[in-house]
């Protein structure tokens, strides 16, 4: 297409909202010009489908639960008044705790101020928080956080280091839906061992927050915990960021809450219209749409010119791939549906993977995130009349023209700044465009019915491990090869697995499981010594 003609189309085409300070460009995504009519029924009825959910229709059928995360900016659209009074009691409850931390009129088992922040977490319980925390953490914030959200041991002791001389100073939130996630549970323990070894009153620096009567809950009230925070059942992780998932750790972090629930709730507003031109979620859903002829199989880039949006495609990974990702649809028919979400930032993917992009594959589209104020001060000229600024601008325009030059697609998302108003407005806009893109193919975006299977397996390995390491240990001194064990407790069939924990074993020294090293890796004999 011509300059002029691409033009035109821009003009046409760009959707622009002052009061929530963004524009979304569309026109180089090849659509034609009566997309928008033909597709009418279809987004019709996905709108019918949202505004059913937002008044607490059972949108989950196979959990029987509501989704509600719009109500949590918007208590009073909330269809009962205990869901109305619990959101805007926790918000207040959110305020006064970090407030009183910042004051120090909460103060540590040492009688210290609180420093820093470690979030204890794992999928949509830190997803949310680490996005907005590298989006809005400033040098100057209240409480400098990190996070723990994986059951690596490696991870584990890199992070106790960094914070060991501090962690008198810590306030720790185990944050978990269901309260029973391992990964967590298993950074929770890890962390209060290095508490205990400090001799420091772990309960008096652990915050909850998690379903009630959730095993976490539970446990949180038998320890005395300093505080405890809710979660509920319509509020799905991937969408617990305006939540007290993502509000207390922002909140004590000094992130102006009230801002980022602002932004989310006058979102919510405009993805609430019935005019597709004049709703930005419905836009990009459709936009998603026409290039996945609502099919799936397609890929997502989003490429952010702006190190503080850095973490939104991880962010976004979850938010569509676990909504949009599923075997059958809502008829039970199998459809496989699913589009992958990548990125990082750019003009830094500019020098990694945007050659794959131009040259490669024809299967993907990109989305340009763009954000008008480059700095809060002006900046030095680095040569004649251009800043750091302007090459970052300049970047997002060559690569945004090199692709359309290729006849690669595009949406470009502008945003006047980030703050937290700003990143409101992301969330609620992407959690909105997935509901939408949900019902147009016809899927549930709020279950995720196959999570579960690789953590059924682990459990199995789990409880194979526990088993040859029984059986080892009634039988010091004695060395057997991976088949010997396995036949010998009777698991013949998970030969591999035994194989591959019995190399785990003895490359952590946990329980003095050793081997004799044989030319044939099968072979190798594996024992625990006789005492
Ligand atoms: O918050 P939790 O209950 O610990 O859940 C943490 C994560 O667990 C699972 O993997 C789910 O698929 C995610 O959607 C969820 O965010």
């Amino acid at each position: 297409m011509e300059q002029s003609a691409l033009w035109d189309r821009y003009k046409k085409y760009l959707y622009l909202n002052n009061t929530l300070g963004i524009y979304i460009d569309i026109s180089r995504m090849n659509f034609s010009d009566n997309y928008f009519e033909e597709i009418k029924p279809k987004i019709e009825t996905a709108f019918k489908d949202m505004e059913s959910l937002e008044k607490g229709a059972i949108a989950n059928p196979d959990e029987k639960r509501m989704v509600g995360h719009f109500w949590l900016r918007n208590p009073s659209l909330a269809p009962k008044p205990e869901i109305r009074e619990e959101i805007s009691e926790t918000i207040l409850k959110i305020k006064e705790f970090s407030s009183k931390i910042h004051k120090g009129e909460i103060l540590s088992s040492t009688g210290k101020m609180f420093k820093r922040v470690l979030l204890v977490g794992i999928g949509g319980s830190a997803l949310g928080p680490q996005f907005v925390a590298n989006a809005l953490q400033d040098n100057d914030t209240k409480l400098q956080i990190s996070f723990l959200d994986n059951t690596d041991p490696d991870g584990f002791d890199r992070l106790f280091a960094k914070i060991k001389d501090e962690l008198d100073q810590t306030i720790v939130l185990v944050i978990s839906k269901s309260g029973g996630t391992k990964e967590t549970s298993n950074g929770m323990e890890e962390t209060k061992e290095i508490f205990s070894k400090t001799n420091l009153t772990f309960s008096k620096h652990f915050v909850a927050i998690t379903g009630k009567y959730s095993k976490l809950h539970k446990l949180a009230l038998q320890e005395d915990w300093l505080e405890i925070f809710p979660l509920w059942d319509f509020v799905g992780g991937r969408t617990s960021e305006t939540s007290a998932v993502g509000l207390l750790p922002a909140a004590l972090q000094g992130i102006d809450i009230d801002e980022l629930l602002r932004g989310a709730k006058e979102c919510d507003e405009q993805t609430r219209r019935n005019d597709i031109c004049q709703n930005p979620a419905a836009i990009l859903a459709l936009m998603w749409y026409y290039f996945t002829q609502g099919v799936g199989g397609k890929e997502m880039v989003i490429i952010p010119y702006n190190d503080r949006l850095q973490l939104f495609s991880k962010y976004l990974q979850q938010l569509i791939m676990e909504s949009l990702g599923k075997e059958k649809d809502l008829n039970d028919n199998i459809v496989n549906q699913g589009i992958a979400v990548y990125g990082n930032k750019g003009s830094t993917d500019q020098h990694s993977y945007v050659q794959q992009l131009l040259d490669g594959p024809d299967n993907y589209f990109i989305t340009f995130m763009e954000v008008l104020k480059k700095r809060s001060k002006t900046s030095i000229i680095l040569e004649d009349k251009v800043t750091s600024g302007d090459y970052l601008h300049a970047f997002l325009l060559g690569t945004r023209n090199a692709l359309t030059k290729k006849q690669k697609q595009s949406i470009t998302i502008t945003v006047d700044e980030i703050t937290p108003y700003s990143i409101g407005v992301l969330i609620a806009l992407y959690e909105r465009a997935v509901g939408l893109y949900a019902s147009l193919v016809n899927i549930n975006a709020y279950h995720q019915p196959s999570v579960e299977s690789g953590k059924k397996i682990a459990t199995l390995t789990i409880n194979l491990q526990k088993d040859l390491l029984s059986f080892l240990d009634n039988n010091r001194g004695k060395k057997y090869t991976p088949l010997e064990i396995a036949t010998e407790i009777g698991q013949n069939t998970e030969i591999e697995t035994i194989f591959k924990t019995l190399q785990h074993l003895t490359a952590n020294m946990n329980f003095n499981v050793e081997k004799d090293n044989h030319e044939d890796v099968f072979s190798t004999k594996y024992f625990i010594k006789a005492n």
